[in-house]
């Protein structure tokens, strides 16, 4: 049985607070996009993983898709399984490739060998992988709370815009970036914005990492400039880079970003 995992951005990300456990406390909203990996499970002898397309940093039993089969054969008893993972959400990039690659195979698990796991369920697993993972469990847009991984839904459609994602030839690392943030409440909360017209929010929503991760990387601080001079009705880092997203009313000319950066579109 095969699957496709999707890729999210973050609009808008507020880092909160510093936890005890070394995480932090953080709001966003979620959006799912179109850039998508396949993967695909067959019972077979032995548990076995092999991916194609894009390089995957790490070894082969850190990937999700592994642990997750760990994680449920403690609780499932499972047959052996060959995971074959095409990789095409870009790596490092906010995007949450990695997380929506957990989930899915969560949900493939669950599909395949008939489970019967509700949602809920695919959620507790789903965030012993990673923060990220549980919003791929339902795949809808919503705002999140806490370490990403509390949700509530949101009335957000963008479907009438075009929303282009540059992803410039960098990869940052998530555990670093929030090492270069400080954390700080907000005055008024990003649910409340969401809701302002689009053109506003480039006044009001912000992403908390961009300031850091643009000291470091300046040529993602131009990507996102570049957005703007194309048109952009609002333009912002995913996540915790380095990827950048445009949401444009009509077709963007961006050929002088495509010669350096790889171009997303029809998201
Ligand atoms: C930047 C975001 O993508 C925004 O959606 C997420 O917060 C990252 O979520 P993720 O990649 O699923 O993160 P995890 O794999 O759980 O954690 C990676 C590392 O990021 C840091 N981390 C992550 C989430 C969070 N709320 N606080 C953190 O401090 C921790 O140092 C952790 O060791
Ligand atoms: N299935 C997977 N696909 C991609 N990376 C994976 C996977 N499993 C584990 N990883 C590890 O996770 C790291 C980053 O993955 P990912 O692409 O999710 O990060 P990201 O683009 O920074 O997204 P985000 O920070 O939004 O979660 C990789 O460097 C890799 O070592």
């Amino acid at each position: 049985m095969i699957i496709f995992p999707n890729a999210k951005i973050n609009i808008g990300l507020n880092v909160l607070s510093r936890r005890d456990d070394g995480y932090h406390n953080l709001e966003t909203t979620f959006y799912p996009v179109n850039i998508k990996d396949a993967l695909e499970i067959v019972v077979a002898d032995e548990l076995s993983f092999e991916s194609s397309g894009l390089e995957i940093p790490g070894r082969v039993e850190d990937n999700l898709c592994v642990k997750g089969y760990h994680l449920l054969k403690k609780d499932f008893d499972l047959p052996p399984v060959k995971i074959h993972l095409h990789k095409h959400i870009p790596i490092g990039a906010g995007l949450g490739g990695g997380s929506a690659d957990a989930a899915f195979f969560i949900r493939l698990i669950n599909q395949s060998f008939e489970l019967g796991m509700e949602e809920e369920r695919m959620i507790g697993y789903a965030r012993k992988l990673g923060a990220d993972c549980a919003f791929f469990i339902k795949n809808k847009p919503v705002f999140a709370f806490e370490i990403g991984d509390e949700f509530e839904q949101v009335r957000l459609d963008l479907s009438k815009y075009q929303i282009v994602l540059v992803m410039p030839p960098v990869h940052v690392s998530t555990a670093e970036a929030y090492r270069g943030v400080k954390p700080a409440p907000v005055k008024e909360s990003l649910m409340d914005l969401i809701y302002e017209p689009i053109t506003e929010w480039r006044k009001y929503i912000k992403n908390d990492f961009e300031a850091s991760v643009f000291k470091d990387h300046p040529e993602i601080r131009g990507v996102k400039a570049a957005l703007y001079e194309a048109g952009a009705l609002y333009a912002s880092m995913s996540g915790s880079g380095a990827s950048v997203f445009g949401i444009f009313d009509k077709t963007p000319d961006l050929s002088g970003l495509e010669e350096d950066n790889e171009v997303f579109r029809d998201l």
